[in-house]
């Protein structure tokens, strides 16, 4: 049996706004947008990768808040569990240390307006009823 990978992804939100990161790379991905995040390391929480990926990434302090229920299909081993997130009080703004060389804060009406990841749209189209009640 192949063993599953766990890509956790963050849904940052601050005000209302979800952040979204533009990949810089690797070329068959860069350029288009996702949750921040990546991959669970052996021996560690989801929650534990989540809030050492947006630290790595984008030099934040994060909170994780909930799962987002579900899980979607990346290129084999890979699978993308999405949990809620917010900055602590005293974190830095994001910035795009990483793996992203763009950052864009998405009101909901805006959500749609950058090209994310094909394998990230159901769930964000999930994360955005579960989270916001937006359909
Ligand atoms: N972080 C993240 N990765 C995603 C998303 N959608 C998606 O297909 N992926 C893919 C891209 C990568 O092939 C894989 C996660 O890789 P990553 O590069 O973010 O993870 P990482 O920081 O742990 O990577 P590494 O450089 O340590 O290998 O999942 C998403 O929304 N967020």
């Amino acid at each position: 049996m192949t063993q599953r990978i766990v890509v956790v992804g963050a849904a940052l939100f601050d005000g209302g706004r979800l952040l979204a990161a533009r990949r810089s790379a690797p070329p068959e991905l860069a350029g288009r947008w996702e949750l921040p995040g990546g991959k669970v390391e052996e021996g560690e929480t989801p929650e534990a990768a989540l809030a050492r990926e947006l630290r790595e990434e984008l030099g934040v302090a994060a909170e994780v808040v909930e799962r987002v229920p579900g899980e979607w299909p990346l290129k084999p081993p890979y699978v993308l569990q999405v949990w809620s997130a917010r900055l602590r009080p005293a974190s830095a703004a994001p910035r795009p240390l990483q793996d992203h060389d763009e950052l864009r804060w998405l009101a909901p009406d805006e959500i749609w307006h950058v090209d994310w990841l094909d394998q990230d749209v159901p769930a964000v189209r999930e994360t955005l009823t579960r989270v916001l009640g937006v359909r």
